[in-house]
This record gives C-alpha cells, sequence and structure tokens, in this order.
C-alpha cells in the first residue's frame, strides 16, 4: 500500500483560556477526597508501588498510577485509563530490565543552565557539538491524558497533585524546579508550561521531561529529539555544528510555519512571545524565511502525494534537501533523504533511491512523539536499502 508521509514539529497544550476555566473550577472542588479504584490493574500485579486512585467520569474512568522504582528509582506518575495504564504496563520501559543505564544521566554534561534574558534559563553548550551528538536522555516523570485539562472535566486536576505527590522527594523537587510562568496551581502551571505530546493508544498525553524542559524554543532550533515509545526515552541531539556558549534549543511547535503563524500558535497556546533569532529579524529577511516555508511545505506535500497528479520528482526531492538546508531547518536532513529515496525509486532509479535511503539512516528520522513514527520511516528505509524493487514506492510513479 501507499504511506503518507507525516512531517511536523508539534506539542500540545491546553489554551490559556482552558486554564483559566480550570482553576476557577478547581478552586470549587478543593477539598474534595478520591475515591479507592474498583478497577484492579490486571498486569502485573504490583508494578504500581502506591494504591491506584481512580476518577470516575461519565464516559470514562481515569486513575493515577505511579511506580516510584522507575528508571533506578526516579519514579513516574501516569493519570490515564485503565486500559492505557495496562498497554502501558507491558511496555518494555517496564517488562525489560537495564534499559536506564545511560539515561537520566547528567554528570559532565557537554552544557550549563545560564540566564538568559526574557527567557528565564536556557541550555549552552560548553563544549563543541557536532550533528548526532547526544546532549541528554531522559525518562518521563509524569504522564497526564489530555483530558485532564479540559475545563469540562474539573476533578482531574486535583489528581494531578496525587501523581505529584507519590513520587520519591527528590524527583518532586525536580518537578518543581521546571519553569511556571502564570499564577494557578503549581502543579497543573508547570505541566503547561513544560510537557510533550505524545499518544498513548491514540490519545494525547502531557508528557513531563523536567531536565529537557530547561531548553528553550527556537524556530531554527540547534537541537532535535526523539522519542521511543517503548520505553518512553525522550533523546536530544544537536542537530548542526554547536559551538561552546551557544544555546541549545529544540521546537516546540511546528516551524514549517510562516513567522507570524508561528507566533499566533506560541502566544496562544504557549502563552510566550518568541524572541528567537528569526523572530527578531528584519522584516527582508523574515519574507524571504516565509517564502522558503511556503515553498519547503509545497515540494513535502507534492511528494508524499502518490496519486497520479502528483508533481513528485526526484528534482522536486532535490530541491527540498536544498530549501531544508538554506532555510536552516536541519533536523529535517533525514526527512529530505528519505523523500528522495522514495521519488527515485519511484521512476526506477534504485541506485539513487538506495544512496538517498542510507542518508536518511545516516541522517536519522526525527519523531515528534508519534507512536512508531521514528520506527516506520526507519524501517522503510532500511527495507529500500535491502530490496528497492521489493518496495511499495518501486515505479509507483511510472505505472
Ligand atoms: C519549557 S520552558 C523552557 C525553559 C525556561 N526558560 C526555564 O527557565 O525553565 C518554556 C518557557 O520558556 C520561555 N521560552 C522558551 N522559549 C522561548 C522563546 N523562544 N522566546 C521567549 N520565551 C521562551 C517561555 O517563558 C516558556 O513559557
Amino acid at each position: 500500500g501507499q504511506h503518507p508521509i507525516t512531517f511536523d514539529f508539534t506539542s500540545n497544550f491546553c489554551s490559556i483560556n482552558e486554564k483559566e476555566n480550570l482553576l476557577a473550577l478547581a478552586q470549587l472542588n478543593d477539598g474534595l477526597n478520591f475515591q479507592r479504584c474498583s478497577l484492579k490493574p490486571a498486569i502485573p500485579a504490583n508494578l504500581w508501588t502506591e494504591g491506584v486512585k481512580c476518577i470516575p467520569n461519565i464516559t470514562e474512568t481515569y486513575c493515577i498510577y505511579t511506580n516510584e522504582n522507575f528508571a533506578n528509582g526516579r519514579g513516574i506518575s501516569f493519570f490515564t485509563t485503565p486500559s492505557i495504564a495496562d498497554g502501558i504496563a507491558s511496555l518494555p520501559a517496564f517488562t525489560q530490565k537495564d534499559l536506564y543505564g545511560n539515561v537520566n544521566n547528567f554528570a559532565n554534561p557537554p552544557w550549563e543552565i545560564k540566564q538568559v534574558p526574557g527567557r528565564g534559563r536556557g541550555v549552552f553548550a560548553t563544549r563543541t557539538l557536532h550533528r548526532g551528538d547526544p546532549i541528554m536522555a531522559v525518562t518521563p516523570i509524569g504522564i497526564y491524558h489530555s483530558d485532564a485539562f479540559p475545563h469540562d472535566f474539573p476533578l482531574n486536576y486535583i489528581y494531578l497533585h496525587t501523581a505529584f505527590i507519590q513520587l520519591p522527594k527528590p524527583t518532586q523537587n525536580l518537578f518543581l524546579s521546571t519553569m511556571v510562568y502564570a499564577d494557578g496551581d503549581p502543579i497543573m502551571e508547570r505541566i503547561n508550561t513544560n510537557a510533550f505530546s505524545g499518544e498513548f493508544e491514540g490519545a494525547s498525553h502531557f508528557l513531563l521531561y523536567p531536565e529537557t524542559a530547561k531548553m528553550n524554543h527556537a524556530c531554527r532550533p540547534s537541537a532535535m529529539y526523539y522519542y521511543d515509545p517503548k520505553t518512553l526515552i525522550h533523546a536530544t541531539q544537536a542537530s548542526r555544528t554547536i559551538h561552546p556558549g551557544e544555546e541549545i534549543t529544540i521546537p516546540y511547535i511546528n516551524i514549517l510555519q510562516p513567522r507570524e503563524d508561528r507566533q499566533h500558535f506560541l502566544s496562544t497556546s504557549w502563552g510566550f512571545t518568541c524572541t528567537c533569532s528569526l523572530c527578531s529579524s528584519s522584516a527582508t529577511h523574515t519574507h524571504a524565511s516565509d517564502a522558503r516555508i511556503r515553498r519547503i511545505v509545497h515540494l513535502q506535500n507534492a511528494l508524499a502525494d502518490w496519486s497520479g497528479e502528483s508533481i513528485g520528482t526526484p528534482g522536486t526531492a532535490e530541491k527540498l534537501i536544498d530549501l531544508y538546508e538554506e532555510e536552516g531547518i536541519h533536523a529535517a536532513k533525514g526527512t529530505g533523504h528519505m523523500f528522495a529515496a522514495l521519488a527515485y525509486n519511484a521512476v526506477g532509479d534504485t541506485a539513487m533511491a538506495k544512496e538517498h535511503a542510507e542518508g536518511a539512516l545516516v541522517a536519522g528520522l526525527v519523531n515528534n512523539g508519534h507512536a512508531n513514527g521514528e520506527a516506520a520511516d526507519e524501517n522503510e528505509m532500511k527495507s529500500l536499502v535491502d530490496w528497492p524493487e521489493g518496495h511499495w514506492s518501486f515505479m509507483a510513479r511510472r505505472r
């Protein structure tokens, strides 16, 4: 079959309006007691180190699940449905031993945390980093179903506190070390300001990685990240050369949008005005950048279109790779090679297809937290390298 290709960097956070409503409702519900969960977690019997506490809702039950031993004693709390928790409990994250020897390790890191005027703290390189060099690899300390946030579901808000208080003390302090920019509930606001988004069983969840959350956003970031849905590890790498003293930045949003759209999204969804170098650049520069972005999106769409009307060709893909480079969208390098591999294979040029598939694997296919995103693309490219003629894309634009 044909495979749609998506490419976006996204993070979902509740809007300011939702937050305000929620805070108001939460205050009304203060002092509410938890109910004990009548549903027993199916697997494995003693995975959760605290009693599971549940909140029945008309449509769905949500519970707090904590394992204080997770990732060598760092601990983790979930606020999600029993069925999602069962799924999570059977992930390698909980069933495999010794996955986390090299994560949450902050001894002698290639960065330091410093104050940035107007942006709170930021992470800055202390050594030269090259593309692909690891910056940090972190496990989440909290994962929360996004339905914990909408204003029509106020009780969930109080449950977030239980998810917090059940964490080991040092991890609670780590939680509290994250930035909070709005007044209101200290737990909720921290999740809002700092969490990444990911999916479990198709449902959107917020994942809190407290160290990674010290990195600021830039529209042309110097770092890229991978998320592994099986181990829950979030790993940041340099996406280009980063010199000592330079800020290490990641994208919070889809950066393939014109400036006005990016800024609108950052202010409505995140509540801050972006002061990154691209957002602060001149009108002429911005105009050129916006034009390149529109062109990039247009070319990506053409290459992802496998219908008879598609105008995607190997030339389209080569142009796209150049534009990523010109525009400083370094994380997309692997994606560019992936498009090129498919485009060449689609016209039967298997030699070029293999070269680009290898290029994609070397450059790295960055995902944004969608389950299977990275692995699926990687497997595509591996199978293309092994046997281009057997790949679904072979001659797909010649038939
Ligand atoms: C996840 S935190 C990043 C780390 C934070 N600066 C700190 O001190 O912990 C997100 C917050 O950092 C600030 N921030 C991040 N990127 C920014 C940017 N490009 N422009 C302005 N403020 C930014 C905003 O206040 C945002 O709410």
